[in-house]
């Protein structure tokens, strides 16, 4: 963030922007089959603006609306369809060259999950229906055309209604959970993964890298919490099955330095049901109380540990 002393004694840091500026964007090949995405931006500026907070003198103020207005030409100027992630780097390379004053954009996209119909098995060319989980960007992009790109998901919901157990753990005076090698596990996964594409010229050049990124990343994750159809995966605890989603992201994708996972187990419980002469539900792995609170919260990040002059070093080198 931007600094300033005032007097000496008190550290300021402020930045501003416009968030969750709404766009909609068609692109229309010449076959006639569209493209649609529907993404809310958020832009973040750090800017040398120090006398407008400490004077009420505005004028290297970027107004936010114009930030926004900036959002929706850059959308137009996009003639071919782009990854979220590279439209947001075009953003924060424009506010970082076009105004003198700007030191680092923060670009931040949530993609709503609109998804191409099928009828009758054939891809519509023009038709869309909401999905679920949704796709997530951040850039950072300095003056220097220094960069950070994470992607993320979130609202990834899963369910197995088997292959699950959770054995072993601390057991005191508190401890009523019996452990079990049979139950239900169900979360609904966030994740962020960084990329090691660290300035404006190491991006791949190849549209909608980003976008397939994602898809790959995604379809690992969903398959290694699963395991194969037919057998699936035994998982001893969320934290050992989100431990090996990470691992199996970062093994198979040399791109990505690091990512979090957050994991909660979402709780389904047993019903039994018994008045003082009978059981009239007895639990055999079959009928549940679906719950959504209170849940397990597991969250975990995994980063590449990279030896730069001696030194261990994790991650991004941008703070
Ligand atoms: O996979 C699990 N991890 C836990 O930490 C935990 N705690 C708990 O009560 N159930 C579970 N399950």
């Amino acid at each position: 963030m931007a600094g300033g002393d005032a007097d000496g004694i008190n550290k300021f840091e402020q930045r501003h922007g416009k968030t969750r500026v709404r766009v909609g964007r068609v692109w229309k090949r010449s076959d006639g089959t569209h493209s649609f995405v529907e993404w809310s931006v958020s832009v973040s500026l750090l800017s040398d603006c120090l006398p407008a907070y400490f004077h009420g003198d505005n004028s290297d103020i970027v107004a936010t609306d114009t930030m926004k207005n900036t959002v929706y030409v850059k959308a137009k100027e996009c003639s071919e369809q782009i990854s979220m992630e590279d439209f947001a780097i075009v953003l924060g390379k424009h506010f970082t060259t076009f105004y003198q004053q700007v030191t680092a954009a923060i670009i931040k996209i949530v993609e709503k999950p609109w998804e191409r119909v099928v009828i009758a098995g054939q891809p519509h060319k023009h038709g869309f229906k909401l999905g679920s989980e949704k796709h997530t960007a951040e850039v950072v992009v300095k003056k220097s055309g220094a960069l950070r790109v994470t992607s993320g998901i979130e609202g990834l919901a899963l369910l197995k209604t088997t292959k699950s157990g959770f054995e072993g753990f601390v057991r005191d005076k508190y401890t009523i959970l019996p452990e079990t090698r049979e139950r239900m596990l169900a979360t609904e996964v966030t994740a962020s993964w960084m990329y090691s594409f660290e300035s404006l010229s190491s991006v791949p050049s190849k549209p909608l890298y980003f976008s397939e990124r994602y898809l790959d990343v995604k379809n690992v994750l969903v398959d290694t919490f699963f395991g194969p159809p037919k057998e699936g995966v035994y998982s001893p605890s969320v934290q050992r099955t989100l431990y090996e989603m990470a691992e199996a992201v970062l093994g198979r994708f040399p791109d990505v330095l690091s990512i979090q996972l957050k994991m909660p187990n979402i709780h389904f419980l047993p019903v039994n049901l018994s008045n003082k002469e009978n059981v009239i539900v007895k639990f055999e792995d079959d009928v549940y109380l679906p719950t959504d609170e209170p849940h397990g919260t597991i969250e975990a990040s995994l980063s590449r540990i990279r030896i730069v002059a001696g030194n261990v070093c994790s991650g991004s080198s941008l703070a």
